[in-house]
């Protein structure tokens, strides 16, 4: 695992970019992982200035991503379909029928994730997946718990969970109780993993995640075990890593 910190959100966001632009000028038909929340926001952006800047293309490319709210329609202003949009793909060239979300609307949610597997099986290994880390441990919306799942599943939000995402909601009872995440087996079967961990509310947990023991009860912990794992963190969210003597730590600052 590498560990790169950063004093900058600017110098951070700009690093992840470019791991996702080398992907796109180093293959073909890349297949891209890809996670919403407030930590992607400004690699997104960095993201499209480079390719606007550079004319660098997406039209080969794939994505996927990690999760999306049951019940909330691509309208709706805090589903991901719409963040994704908003966020990346209404600024880039990548064909809609390329960009893969789960359906938050699909009548049978189980028969979404069976499609959604079946779109991942059919494209492949994704080349690079980007994540972020909540604040207890969860990967996309695999939480805690007694086991993980391998595959696309449903899953029922924890309180924490909700709490953590309302603040981009207007009232607590509008956050959504479920979700269709991609599950844990997938994510680790990608070649590169690229966590973003910003703020220092996710020092305690990234430590744990890094430095712990490898449990279901912190999904998380379970990218220790992936062979090309590269974190970025801001240097309030990776003050605790420093402690670390076996971490391999490149100080960006
Ligand atoms: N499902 C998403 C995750 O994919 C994201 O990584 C996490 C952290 O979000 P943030 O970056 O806003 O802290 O929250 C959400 O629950």
């Amino acid at each position: 695992m590498d560990i790169r910190i950063f004093d900058s959100h600017e110098a951070l966001d700009k690093a992840a970019s470019e791991v996702m632009v080398e992907l796109a000028r180093s293959k073909e038909r890349p297949v891209f992982g890809l996670a919403t929340g407030g930590t992607p926001v400004g690699i997104y952006q960095a993201l499209i200035q480079v390719f606007s800047e550079e004319r660098l293309s997406l039209k080969h490319a794939l994505a996927f991503n990690l999760d999306e709210y049951v019940g909330l329609p691509p309208s709706h202003s805090q589903s991901y379909a719409y963040y994704m949009l908003q966020h990346l793909f209404g600024h880039v060239d990548m064909p809609p029928d390329q960009r893969h979300i789960p359906d938050g609307m699909a009548r049978d949610p189980h028969q979404e994730c069976l499609r959604y597997d079946q779109l991942l099986a059919e494209a492949g290994r994704i080349d690079l997946q980007l994540l972020g880390l909540g604040h207890n441990g969860h990967i996309g919306f695999n939480e805690p718990g007694r086991g993980l799942e391998r595959g696309t599943h449903v899953v029922s939000l924890q309180e924490e969970t909700r709490e953590a995402n309302a603040r981009f909601f207007s009232e607590m009872e509008e956050v959504p109780k479920q979700a269709i995440t991609m599950g844990m087996g997938t994510i680790l079967q990608a070649r590169m993993i690229l966590l973003v961990v910003k703020g220092k509310d996710k020092a305690d947990v990234l430590s744990s995640a890094l430095t712990g023991p490898i449990t279901t009860e912190l999904p998380a912990s379970l990218l220790q075990t992936h062979p090309h794992l590269l974190v970025m963190a801001d240097r309030e969210a990776g003050a605790q890593l420093f402690a670390q003597v076996d971490l391999n730590i490149i100080d960006k600052a």
